[in-house]
Formats: C-alpha cells, sequence, structure tokens
C-alpha cells in the first residue's frame, strides 16, 4: 500500500520525512485551513523535492485555471480536489494532462452512487470524513461503508488515521490503493511527528500495510 503524507508545510520537517521516501506529499492550497502552505514554501523548494515522491495539490473549490496555473508553478504531479468539484471540472483537469484524485466525504447517508459521474474523469478517489471542515477532522468514518463502494477506480483512504489504527485496514475486502495520513501524525498543525511517519513507513517497508 502506498504512503501519502499530507499538509506539512515547514521546510526542515519536509526535507526529514522526504528521506524516509513517503509516496506522495500532500500540500494544501486552501486558504482556510490551518495547514495552509502557500506562504510557508518556496515553489522551487516543492518542485525541487526528489522526483520519487509524487507531489499532489490539495484544492478546495478552487477555479481550474486557478489549480492549472499553481500546478504549473509548484510542479505537482497529481491534484486533490476536496471541495465540491463537477465532473466537469475533474474531466477539464484530467485532460489537461494531470492525474486527478476527487474526494469524498462519507458518513452514514453517502450514497456511493454519487461518485459514478466521476468515472471516466478522476484517476483515483479519496474517501474521507464528513465533518466540519472540508478535510483535516481527525476522525475516522466506518470503514465497513466501503462495502458499498464497487468502482475499479483505486482509492485512497483517510480522515483520522493513526498509529493505532492504521492495522485495522489489513481487515478490508477491498484495499486501499493509499493511505492519506495528516493529523494524527502531527505535533501540530503543519509539522509532522517525524517518529511517527518514520514507523509508518517502516510498516510499509515490511508489508505490513
Ligand atoms: O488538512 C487540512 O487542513 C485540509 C483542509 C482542506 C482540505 C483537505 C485537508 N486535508 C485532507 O484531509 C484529509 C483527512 O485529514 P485527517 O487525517 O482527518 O486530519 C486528508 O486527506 C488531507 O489530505
Amino acid at each position: 500500500m502506498k504512503v501519502k503524507v499530507c499538509g506539512m508545510r515547514e521546510p526542515g520537517n519536509i526535507q526529514e520525512i522526504a528521506a524516509m521516501q513517503p509516496d506522495y506529499f500532500g500540500f494544501i492550497f486552501f486558504q482556510g485551513s490551518k495547514r495552509y502552505a502557500a506562504e510557508h514554501i518556496d515553489q522551487h523548494f516543492i518542485s525541487g523535492l526528489p522526483g520519487s515522491i509524487k507531489k499532489v495539490g490539495v484544492f478546495v473549490n478552487e477555479g481550474v485555471e486557478e489549480i492549472k496555473r499553481l500546478t504549473h508553478t509548484y510542479g505537482f504531479d497529481l491534484v486533490q480536489l476536496h471541495g465540491r468539484e463537477t465532473p466537469l471540472q475533474c474531466k477539464e483537469l484530467k485532460d489537461s494532462g494531470l492525474q486527478v484524485v476527487k474526494a469524498f466525504s462519507v458518513d452514514e447517508s453517502f450514497d456511493f452512487h454519487n461518485i459514478l459521474p466521476y468515472e471516466s474523469s478522476c484517476n483515483f478517489f479519496l474517501f474521507d470524513t464528513r465533518g466540519k471542515n472540508y478535510g483535516g477532522n481527525g476522525v475516522t468514518f466506518d470503514w465497513k461503508l466501503l462495502q458499498n463502494y464497487t468502482s475499479d477506480i483505486p482509492y485512497f483512504l483517510s480522515g483520522g488515521l493513526n498509529l493505532e489504527n492504521i492495522r485495522g485496514i489489513n481487515n478490508l475486502k477491498l484495499k486501499p490503493f493509499a493511505i492519506d495520513v495528516n493529523s494524527g501524525f502531527e505535533l501540530e498543525p503543519g509539522l509532522k511527528d517525524v517518529q511517527a511517519i518514520k514507523e509508518l513507513l517502516e510498516l510499509r517497508n515490511q508489508n505490513q500495510l
């Protein structure tokens, strides 16, 4: 299983984690987030990170042209759309050559049929927990709900993941393509716990995830 580490913005912290080779780095480009990266990290720093780590720009209800502009500036490999983006907006971004991850907020009332119109316009789906914020709520959803997911599109699992609960992912019938970790691996918003990330990546390296 791949690992995405999301929501960093301190260069020293990012470099320490980069040395451990996560599969994906996520950078939040949503001003309403405590992890908003734009004012903290220089574009050359992000685009200069090792090419083996795919860089994901995380956006919430941002315009397509602005997403394209920021993606070009920062050198993102993928875009994660974490708001109410439409299938058409996803398609425009995918057609421009970007890999698109569409996030959905899941709770008991979530209807997995809602994702069908997105299938042809996204490369990945991401399932997060519905909460008061668009993302970064630090709460898991009931993973049994994933029994209702029948699409072939690979998915990222997110929402409140931490070192205690991630082992439970191995019990899922349809395994995620990747896990996306954020507030459950932080010392404070935007600053990742290097030791906790190290333990996580050791589990990945030992195929225990
Ligand atoms: O982390 C944020 O502040 C954030 C803000 C707006 C959109 C997405 C955001 N983060 C994403 O939220 C999920 C779950 O995070 P958590 O583990 O529950 O803290 C993760 O996919 C982040 O990419």
